[in-house]
């Protein structure tokens, strides 16, 4: 029946539920669960669960070591939820903000055994959405009942943790000219993936020949650098640069790409940068929060060439992990074009992390 939601948009819907604080029914052949997002479960809420179960708290096995909470699910744990505590001892839990002033005292309980795919699910809806990576869950045997009578949304996980893996399709939606100051004859593209995510840009700067290798940038989307001329990295500059070229050669691709914070979202790196504040670097402060260094997608960007009919580029970038990901995509990297500037001494401890930690090129 096609006026039945599909997979993809049931996800879509269960993304924004969990980004608002509503409850959402995972469903799984195991069992089933309730899941809210940490950081937006409220007083009322939390008690509702415990009306329904014992809740527990799903983070990430990043977390769970900051922590020094044992992750028996492998990549995340599920923390038993003291019957005592409240929803500031969750976002304590889940967000590191306070780690060195009011640091958590264990030890923490972690569930082993059982089915933990429900808690999985969780965890990438809320990545996802753009939050911390961490739910309030409990299990529930009347999974559908609970969500007719209070109106939730229902996710099957078996088949919903493997689609949300997979690339969503990219529709090219329109384009139109746009005058640059680096190129007159520059259009952009607005490209719409059809799972609900963000939407994600292209600036092509002149006629590319699509038989010959195209100068490229990937550029992930950076607020603060590319809009407000933040000094913490070397985004900006980067941008214009990648620009300035294309429009000197006459011709170029710039992939505007929604990935802002290495795609953690724009709230989860700011809560980095203040934790960077109190000293960790670039690398740590995504370790604290839950997630790894980089949670970029470049299929993304590969999708996109190819569906504008590119096959080979000149690469802008520093960044060695992007050309083996358009490599592994089917997009031949014929050469890599440094793009070092930028630097100044607000970025050039968070420069240095990346050549030591993330093997960027000097
Ligand atoms: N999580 C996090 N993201 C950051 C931080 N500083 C900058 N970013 C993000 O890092 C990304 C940088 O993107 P790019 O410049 O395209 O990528 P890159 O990996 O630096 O590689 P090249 O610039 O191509 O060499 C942007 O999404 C920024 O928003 C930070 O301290 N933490
Ligand atoms: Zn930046």
């Amino acid at each position: 029946m096609s006026l039945a939601p599909s997979l993809s948009e049931m996800i879509a819907r269960a993304r924004s539920d969990m980004r608002m604080g509503v409850p959402v029914v995972l469903r799984s052949g195991a069992g089933a669960a309730l899941a809210v997002a940490a950081e937006d479960v409220s007083p009322e809420r939390l008690s509702d669960l415990r009306n329904l179960g014992t809740p527990y708290l799903a983070i990430t096995a990043r977390r769970a070591e900051t922590l020094s909470a044992r992750a028996y699910d492998g990549d995340l744990a599920r923390l038993a939820l003291p019957s005592d505590v409240d929803v500031d001892w969750i976002e304590a839990v889940a967000n590191p903000a306070d780690d060195l002033t009011h640091p958590m005292k264990g030890p923490f309980q972690s569930a082993r055994g059982g089915d933990a795919i429900c808690a999985r699910a969780a965890i990438a809806l809320a990545k996802s959405a753009r939050l911390l990576p961490a739910a309030v869950m409990v299990d529930v045997t009347n999974a559908l009942e609970i969500a007719a009578t209070h109106g939730l949304t229902v996710l099957p996980v078996e088949p919903a943790l493997p689609h949300m893996a997979d690339l969503a399709p990219l529709q090219d939606v329109i384009h139109a000219r746009v005058p640059l100051v680096a190129s007159e004859k520059s259009r952009v593209h607005v490209f719409r993936p059809d799972d609900g995510g963000e939407e994600h840009f292209v600036v092509e700067i002149g006629r590319p020949d699509r038989a010959k290798p195209v100068l490229a940038r990937l550029h992930s989307a950076c607020f603060t650098g590319d809009l407000m001329g933040s000094l913490k990295c070397d985004c900006g500059p980067q941008l214009n640069a990648a620009l300035t070229q294309m429009g000197e050669e006459g011709a170029g691709i710039l992939l505007y790409l929604n990935q802002e914070g290495r795609g953690i979202g724009h709230a989860n790196k700011m809560r980095a940068y203040s934790l960077q504040d109190q000293g960790f670097d670039t690398v740590e402060a995504n370790h604290r929060l839950g997630f790894e260094d980089d949670e970029r997608d470049f299929r993304i960007g590969a999708a996109i060439l190819k569906e504008m009919g590119f096959s080979a580029v000149r690469l802008l970038t520093n960044n060695p992990n992007k050309i083996a990901r358009m490599e592994d995509q089917g997009i031949k990297v014929t050469e890599r074009v440094p793009l070092k500037v930028g630097e100044n001494r607000y970025n050039e401890a968070y420069l240095a992390t990346k050549a030591r930690k993330s093997g960027h090129l000097l």
